[in-house]
């Protein structure tokens, strides 16, 4: 039996840190560090999810939560973390689970992290082009990455905000100002361009998806999206109509969900499938184990573009060899010229947005 003081002081933490005047994340994250010491975490990586309340981020943050390589989550947004962190938080994995507020809360949430998700940002509506998002999601990423070169400068960052194309340089041209930059370790999340490659090719050839690897190259938009089907694993082949209905199909597999969800957002359930695959693939390689290869829109001297998105090897530092592209078909290689056309131009644009 414990005595009375203690389990009474015991009480007392748990039901501050439960009913907290005025819910000050900041404070409630205070009660749980101490908590966390008290006990132990569990080894494992700190992760933190910046946008976590979206819908992206809300599946995500459970996915992460459930993942043995998560000993500590920070779910950051400006908006609705208190009820998500305390939601999350119940669920009887390792992970211990912190949640912070708004901008002034930011620094906080980063400290220490290891691996920085980015889900944060606008959504597509029907009609537009992830283009279109640039305007709001551009300010969003420079002042988180702005965050990251601050509190956790050598993390790993996993960007999935839109347009991927120049949110990466956006990223990559703050580090740069902040003198943080180190190119390994800033990966565009194409993983979802991967998954439907995947589901796609599996669907017309009649295989289990957990069988398949289809590289997807370039970018993360429309013709920039260039699944490379005559690197198909197991190899396989396709007559000339599937690969024209397989290409299109995983260019547009963005606007075919945007459409259907009608005006309510766009992939979310599978994007935080994707987004968990790829951020497990950057822990693994954090930890240290071989062979992790993955494709994701890097700092690239694959092609004559500055970034490009390939097939790289992870590693304790993040991705630490590009790979190279393989040898690519006709079909392939009038798609990585009109990719690259758009490509330079998207690079440019984020660019542009730090430089001027
Ligand atoms: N890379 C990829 O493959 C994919 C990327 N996306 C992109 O991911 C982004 C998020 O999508 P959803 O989660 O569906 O959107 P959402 O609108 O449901 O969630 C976005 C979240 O970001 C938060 N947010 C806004 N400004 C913020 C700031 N300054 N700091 C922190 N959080 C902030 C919002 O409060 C919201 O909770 C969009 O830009 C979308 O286009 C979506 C699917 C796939
Ligand atoms: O299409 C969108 O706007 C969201 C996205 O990037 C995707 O689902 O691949």
């Amino acid at each position: 039996m414990q005595p009375a003081s203690e389990a009474n002081q015991r009480i007392a933490r748990i039901s501050a840190h439960l009913h907290p005047p005025n819910l000050q994340m900041e404070e409630s994250a205070g009660l749980r560090r101490a908590n966390c010491r008290a006990k132990g975490a569990a080894p494992g990586f700190k992760v933190a999810i910046l946008g976590a309340a979206g819908g992206i981020g809300q599946p995500l943050a459970l996915l992460m939560k459930i993942n043995p390589l998560v000993s500590v989550l920070h779910l950051y947004d400006v908006v609705n973390t208190p009820g998500v962190t305390a939601d999350i938080s119940h669920m009887d994995t390792g992970a211990v689970v912190r949640g912070f507020l708004g901008q002034p809360q930011l620094e906080e949430a980063l400290v220490g992290m290891d691996l920085v998700i980015i889900p944060a940002g606008v959504p597509r509506k029907p009609g537009m082009t992830r283009d279109d998002l640039f305007k709001i999601n551009a300010g969003i990423v420079r002042t988180l990455c702005e965050g990251i070169a601050k509190s956790c400068p050598k993390a790993i960052v996993n960007l999935i905000s839109n347009p991927v194309n120049s949110t990466v340089p956006i990223a990559a041209e703050v580090f740069k100002k902040a003198g943080t930059y180190d190119p390994k370790r800033l990966l565009g999340v194409t993983t979802l361009d991967v998954v439907r490659a995947n589901t796609f090719v599996v669907e017309v050839l009649g295989l289990d998806p957990r069988e398949v690897d289809v590289p997807v190259v370039g970018g993360h938009a429309g013709v920039t999206i260039l699944p490379l089907l005559s690197q198909v694993k197991p190899p396989c082949s396709f007559t000339p109509p599937e690969i024209d209905y397989l290409t299109s199909r995983i260019q547009n597999g963005g606007t075919e969900v945007v459409e259907a969800k009608a005006g309510a957002g766009s992939a979310t359930l599978s994007m935080a499938y994707a987004s968990v695959k790829f951020a497990d693939a950057c822990l693994r390689g954090l930890r240290g184990d071989a062979g992790i290869v993955e494709c994701a829109f890097v700092a690239s001297q694959v092609t004559e573009l500055p970034f490009f998105a390939s097939k790289v090897r992870l590693g304790r530092t993040g991705a630490e060899e590009v790979l190279p592209l393989g040898p690519l078909n006709e079909y392939e290689r009038a798609g990585l010229e009109k990719a690259k056309q758009e490509l330079a131009e998207s690079i440019q644009k984020g660019i542009s947005f730090i430089k001027k």
